[in-house]
């Protein structure tokens, strides 16, 4: 069989962010209509090597890197991701680049209409009434339904769920034409698995149709699915370059940490005995796309509540509603006492406390340091890491606290980074969502709610996240209500777990029932489950 032309090839790339060098000799080639898989620990440098290809400004304002790129036997050297655009490159990034008060098409759109990358809202505006709106919204219905998912052109981005504002940004690269190289940075990642299905479907089509692609993900059987040939990157380095057909995913996670990854012990606790601590009762939440319509729920003290159940259906609403992030209305209970809603700050100061699912939007102060980010909403809430003059009257950080809890935080989830004073956004994607985790475990409540808590975490890091709430529930008696997409994850963590379905609970049973129990409740077929409370 003839080998397919070259598209790119990387030649010696470096890159060193002030002295921390993070790439350090990265040779590799991609052919024409073929998808690579990029696999590597949190902080290995998948994304700023992808930064690199794109033109990014995190890359050029930080003194630009060494070796060269080639692309379709052209050296090339792009200062903006405008140049990368012009050259057949389009980029969906770990962290969303949309316009939050736009619609689907027009996102969809406008990015390929404008002149600036970083152009604000208001220019937008004015621009937006001179196009042309029908053949937009032609264009971007057209775009989504290349992609053959169910996403409305019309739905504003701020009120979307993460699902479709990760298939928005997909839809805007899948419109440009010319395009010849597609970097997907985590595109699975807010996606449930069967619109990460829909998505691998799509990468093959497009693939098929002469586009390489360069997919990163840290679901290891996505990659065994869907790619050609796979590069796993350890500490800045390619470690080693496999193809698909010759390797399996046991292999693929070895070279990835350097050693066999041990699986999650098996949560086999049954506390039926433990008093309510909370009680929710017709709980409804107006958050778009996770409408939850009629929750009643009664959390036991010291367990840990799964929420699971299939996207759209509510579960991420629940937190949501409860901590004040969504309008919404009912009766929640908290140790005896009446929380009032939509009011997130109180929710606070009662000792609830909230993991986001949208890390960037609601989790972190990118701008700030790791100190700041773990100690701020305690500092904020519950005058925690403060010291007190005059009787109160007068509070000033306490430095050394400050310090002292987020290097607990950092060495007990190995976060990694530079020192605790770095900025938040220079941490990789996994490792800011375990700053999350700890400005969590930092206010230590009395409930805790997580959200898809290990999303853009690596397998290895996985196992060290769900520890970590398990060890944080024994030892600090925490009750935790935790809410994943991920049914193996809540079944090893769990002591019970709480399916929704069109916003309301469709059973709970124990967490060691088996997958197929759970399904039966997600898909509606209540009928079919042997044992639990349902
Ligand atoms: N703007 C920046 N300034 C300083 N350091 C940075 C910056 N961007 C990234 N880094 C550092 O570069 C290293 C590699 O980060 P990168 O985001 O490439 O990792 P990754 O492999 O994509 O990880 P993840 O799987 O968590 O997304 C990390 O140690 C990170 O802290």
């Amino acid at each position: 069989m003839n080998k397919a032309p070259m598209l790119l090839q990387a030649r010696g790339i470096k890159k060193d962010f002030f002295g921390n060098v993070v790439l350090k000799d990265i040779n590799f080639t991609l052919e024409k209509g073929q998808i690579m898989g990029l696999v590597g620990e949190n902080g290995a440098g998948k994304s700023t090597l992808m930064k690199i290809l794109f033109g990014m400004k995190d890359i050029t304002e930080t003194g630009g890197y060494q070796g060269d790129i080639i692309l379709d036997g052209e050296k090339v050297h792009f200062e903006t991701p405008f140049d990368a655009l012009a050259a057949g490159i389009g980029m969906v990034h770990q962290e969303f680049s949309l316009l939050p008060d736009f619609s689907s098409t027009e996102n969809i759109q406008l990015n390929r209409e404008s002149v600036n990358y970083n152009v604000t809202s208001e220019i937008f505006g004015e621009r937006l009434n001179t196009l042309n709106k029908k053949e937009m919204r032609k264009k971007a219905v057209e775009a989504i339904n290349k992609l053959g998912v169910d996403l409305s052109p019309e739905m504003v981005v701020s009120e979307m769920p993460v699902g479709h504002k990760q298939f928005t940004e997909i839809s805007r690269e899948l419109s440009r034409e010319k395009m010849k190289l597609l970097i997907l940075d985590e595109p699975t990642a807010v996606l449930t698995e069967k619109e990460a299905e829909t998505l691998l479907k799509t990468m093959r089509k497009l693939a098929d149709s002469g586009i390489s692609i360069i997919f990163i993900t840290h679901r290891l059987g996505e990659i065994m699915e869907v790619c050609d040939k796979i590069l796993v990157m350890r500490d800045g380095c390619i470690i080693s370059e496999l193809e698909k057909d010759k390797t399996n995913v046991r292999e693929i996670t070895k070279a990835m940490v350097g050693r066999e990854v041990k699986g999650i012990s098996e949560n086999k606790r049954e506390n039926s005995d433990a008093p309510e601590i909370m009680n929710i009762s017709h709980l409804w939440v107006n958050m778009p796309g996770e409408i939850v319509r009629d929750v009643n729920l009664s959390v036991k003290k010291g367990e840990i509540l799964g929420i699971g159940g299939l996207a759209g259906q509510g579960k991420l609403g629940i937190p949501n509603g409860i901590m004040g992030l969504y309008q919404a209305g009912g009766k929640v209970i908290f140790d005896g006492k009446e929380i009032q809603l939509n009011d997130a700050k109180l929710c606070l100061k009662e000792g609830l406390a909230f993991v986001s699912e949208d890390r960037r939007g609601v989790g972190l102060l990118l701008d700030e340091s790791l100190e700041w980010n773990v100690s701020f909403t305690a500092m904020q809430a519950q005058d925690k890491y403060l010291k007190k003059y005059f009787n109160g009257l007068i509070k000033w950080r306490d430095q050394k606290a400050i310090e002292e809890v987020t290097q607990k935080y950092i060495d007990e989830l190995q976060i990694k980074c530079t020192s605790s004073k770095q900025k938040a956004k220079e941490l990789s994607g996994g490792n800011q969502q375990k700053i999350c985790l700890a400005k969590a475990f930092a206010l230590e409540p009395r409930l805790l709610m997580v959200s898809e808590p290990t999303r853009g975490i690596d397998v290895g890091a996985k196992a060290l996240v769900l520890e970590a709430l398990k060890k944080y529930n024994q030892e600090a008696g925490t009750t935790i209500i935790m809410v994943s997409s991920e049914l193996e994850e809540l079944r090893t963590t769990c002591d019970r777990i709480a399916i929704i379905t069109d916003g309301k609970v469709a059973g709970i049973l124990p967490a060691h029932t088996s997958s197929e129990e759970f399904g039966y409740l997600m898909v509606g077929a209540k009928d079919m489950v042997k044992e639990g409370e349902k």
